[in-house]
């Protein structure tokens, strides 16, 4: 089988969208800008889908949604050329020529998650080459279902995210992820106001009910120290990017605290950059996103280096290339789960994209033995709401 194919279209959405709320999620800006400058850039309204054909007329789909429009320019210019002609069944050795080829500018950011994009593509042919789910190459069914937690509640007013958690209570969710919406900048104010978010979600989903907390990159390490005691009462299972990706030294001296577990990979690359997390102790939880981190051929080295930390992977964002390898591996216990809203942030993006997700059920997902590659198809019911830049 060789690749005769490589195309790369930005989905760039043009429907009505949620308005930014205020102090909405904290995120790296802010501790630069106001509030609502950081907002602007908290949007993800791209997507780029990568189609690739071989000579036997299979089409395999990818995505990468870090810097869309950048890493089309990437795949056309550089890795198209890297693929064209090559056996899919090779997927290491594209993988790692890929990896090796961009090596001077690509090992981290938009270079890997556009590796990534062909990467999944790959996959989705050799799953369907084999009539076979990729999670059944990866290492088959290691759960019956994969339990998920509900991920949203973005900082908005306490009744209105007390009012979300009810909903997803009563859909059967078991475990919910929250975000702050204060950081250092805010003091005092901001601390209560971050804790008495985490109290009120608490109060609706109980104390029995795993809660996880999300900082996205918005505070850092002397703010973290100071909230961690503070946040302990509530008993989350973990607290997310507190401080940025590359501020490795404050992850390991948070997560060494031991008050509550830190976790974090999302904006983290390649083999070797988890490795460089789980050497320094630097997470509790790893949380590397397959469409970034270089694919599933990465993905699944990482699963077995987790497995081998006892450091389990609960891959970023949800979405079907992440569910194959949570599925495939024991060192992975659940998955993230966005449910299709209108868009917002733009994690929900990907429904209006693919079809294939599947919905969660009181707080499990589950995927089908007899759907082949990634089990994704291009859905067209919203395309009239999308511009495609070829
Ligand atoms: O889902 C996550 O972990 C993310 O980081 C998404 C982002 O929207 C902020 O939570
Ligand atoms: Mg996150």
């Amino acid at each position: 089988m060789k690749i005769t194919a490589v195309r790369a279209r930005v989905y760039e959405w043009k429907g009505k969208t949620v308005p930014p709320q205020g102090n909405f999620c904290s995120n790296a800006m802010d501790l630069l800008y106001s509030r609502q400058e950081t907002m602007k850039t908290f949007r993800f309204h791209q997507w780029t889908v990568v189609e690739i054909e071989t000579d036997t007329g299979l089409v395999g789909y990818g995505n990468v949604a870090l810097a869309p429009k950048v890493a089309k320019q990437i795949i056309d210019q550089y890795l198209t050329p890297l693929v064209m002609g090559q056996d899919p069944w090779d997927y290491e050795y594209l993988n790692q020529r890929m990896y090796r080829a961009t090596q001077a500018w690509g090992r981290k950011g938009v270079g890997m998650a556009a590796i990534s994009a062909v990467d999944l593509a790959i996959w989705d042919i050799l799953g369907k080459s084999v009539n076979k789910p990729v999670f059944k190459l990866l290492g088959g069914r290691t759960k019956e279902k994969i339990p998920c937690y509900y991920s949203k509640l973005y900082r908005t007013d306490l009744d209105e995210m007390q009012k979300e958690a009810e909903t997803y209570l009563k859909q059967g969710f078991t475990a919910f992820k929250m975000r702050f919406g204060y950081g250092p900048k805010d003091l005092q104010k901001g601390v209560v106001e971050n804790l008495k978010s985490v109290a009120a979600v608490r109060e609706v989903i109980g104390d029995d009910t795993d809660l996880m907390l999300e900082c996205y990159m918005g505070w850092n390490l002397e703010y973290t120290k100071r909230m961690l005691p503070k946040l302990a009462q509530y008993q989350p299972r973990w607290l997310e990017e507190p401080v940025i990706a590359d501020d490795i030294d404050g992850y390991a001296e948070l997560n060494a605290m031991n008050i509550i577990p830190i976790s974090g990979g999302e904006h983290e690359f390649s083999l070797y950059g988890f490795k460089q997390l789980l050497d320094r102790k630097a997470v509790s939880v790893v949380q590397y996103d397959t469409n970034r981190v270089g694919g599933i051929t990465m993905a699944h080295k990482i699963n077995a280096l987790c497995e081998a930390y006892s450091v389990p992977v609960i891959p970023h964002a949800g979405q079907m290339h992440n569910y194959h390898l949570t599925m495939s591996t024991l060192a992975s216990p659940m998955a993230e789960y966005f449910p299709m809203f209108d868009v917002e942030v733009g994690n929900e993006l990907f429904y209006y994209i693919f079809d294939g997700e599947p919905v969660a059920e009181n707080g499990f997902l589950d995927l089908r033995d007899d759907v082949p590659g990634l089990g994704l198809s291009l859905k067209t019911e919203f395309l009239d709401q999308f511009d495609i830049i070829e």
